[in-house]
């Protein structure tokens, strides 16, 4: 913290316009939780940072969450607020989350003191309550961004201060003021649409063999049990068709479990096993056919990269919002919609019947790529950037 401290006091002597006569532009970046808000919040900073290398961008997001590792390693700083969510099962808990509430409230007033944003962009999760809230009440314009087809309590509670609500579905009318509505879908991690390796390239750095069919199995950021559990259940299944070869996210909570029951099966080299990816750039690349959650943001990936789908919603999320986000695709053929309840007895099955017919890859592929929604992290980097000149501060 201290060493975060110290690089927005240097910050805050940069104030003066740079080199090119334009406003140095100060950009806070809030939220998180899980990869669905940390990446699009990445992506935006980085088309944020192509359009103009000058900017300052800070991230703000919650202690001991997934972006303060997810975004240090995207090249950002970010401090972390000491939020946590209400607990709904034990209401006499929520006390020392009140007074959580109020120290990041006052932790955040102190942070845009300092770092002095002309910008405070929120894309969810719960870092960007307080930080959105208070640059709200300290006169610093905000924008947010919603994933979801389904609007999150924090963004919906945001809403009526921001600025700009950029949406990747349309009907957000029924959440969010029309007018300030920009329909922009949601920005994907600028390594994933650009450069991305060769196919046999990325098989390789997964230990796998060139010119075998091969199934990506995420479970969102966070992993999913039903997944894991119905391919735990299949491992003799994976042993059975080494011509087949898999790519296993498994989430870091589950992956203890998983590593021991794959051990206990033997030998399986058609197998690649990890607690999360780091370089999806490589496991697209390496995929015929990816078994997902259905997180607005994977969907985002799988439209953007044309890739063949099979979509296992996740029922326990608000509103059931996954099952919406696969029925999308599913009603244009653009994705295989295998429900949560029946995925063990016949995800692998579909998954194996489907990686081996390359005339429903392709139509898949070819279904989904029209629904890629391009340029969004630009869109809504030119949008901040906008906010950020307009601004007196
Ligand atoms: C359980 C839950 O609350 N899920 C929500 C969460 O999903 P979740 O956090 O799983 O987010 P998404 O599916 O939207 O995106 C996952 C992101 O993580 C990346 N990734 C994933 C696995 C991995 O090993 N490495 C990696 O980098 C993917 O490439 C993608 O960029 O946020 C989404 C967007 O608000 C929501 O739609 C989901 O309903």
């Amino acid at each position: 913290m201290k060493e975060n401290m110290h690089t927005l006091e240097s910050n805050n002597s940069s104030l003066a316009p740079d080199g090119n006569g334009k406003k140095a532009l100060r950009i806070i970046i809030s939220g998180g939780g899980t990869g669905g808000h940390i990446f699009p919040a990445v992506s935006i900073a980085n088309a944020i940072k192509e359009l103009r290398p000058d900017a300052q961008i800070l991230f703000v997001g919650a202690e001991g969450r997934m972006e303060m590792q997810r975004v240090p390693d995207a090249g950002y700083e970010i401090i972390g607020l000491p939020i946590a969510g209400f607990d709904r099962k034990h209401l006499w808990k929520n006390f020392a989350v009140l007074v959580k509430l109020a120290r990041s409230q006052w932790k955040a007033r102190s942070i845009i003191r300092k770092f002095r944003p002309q910008v405070a962009v929120g894309v969810g999760g719960y870092a960007s309550g307080p930080t959105l809230k208070t640059a709200g009440m300290m006169g610093v314009p905000t924008l947010i961004q919603e994933q979801n087809s389904y609007a999150g309590v924090t963004n919906k509670l945001l809403a009526q201060k921001a600025r700009k609500i950029c949406v990747a579905y349309e009907g957000m009318e029924k959440f969010f003021p029309a007018d300030k509505i920009i329909m922009t879908g949601n920005p994907v991690r600028q390594n994933l649409t650009k450069g991305m390796p060769a196919k046999e390239e990325a098989l390789r750095t997964f230990g796998l063999q060139p010119g075998k069919r091969t199934i990506l199995v995420v479970g969102g950021s966070l992993g999913a049990r039903t997944i894991n559990d119905t391919l735990t259940a299949g491992l003799s299944v994976i042993q059975a068709n080494s011509d087949v070869q898999f790519i296993w996210q498994t989430g870091k909570y589950y992956h203890k479990q998983v590593m021991e029951a794959v051990r206990a099966a033997g030998e399986i080299p058609n197998l690649y096993v990890s607690d999360f990816i780091k370089d999806m750039a490589s496991a697209y690349a390496a995929a015929d056919l990816v078994i997902s959650r259905a997180g607005a943001g994977s969907i985002s990936e799988f439209c953007l990269l044309h890739k063949a789908v099979i979509l296992v919603p996740s029922p326990n999320v608000a509103e059931d919002h996954q099952t919406k986000n696969a029925l999308a695709l599913v009603d244009k053929q653009a994705a295989i919609y295998v429900k949560d309840s029946e995925a063990e007895h016949k995800l692998l099955q579909v998954a194996l019947d489907v990686v081996n017919e390359p005339a429903k890859l392709q139509a898949l592929s070819e279904h989904i790529a029209q629904l890629a929604l391009p340029d969004s992290a630009r869109i809504i980097a030119q949008e901040v950037i906008q906010l950020a000149e307009k601004s007196g501060r």
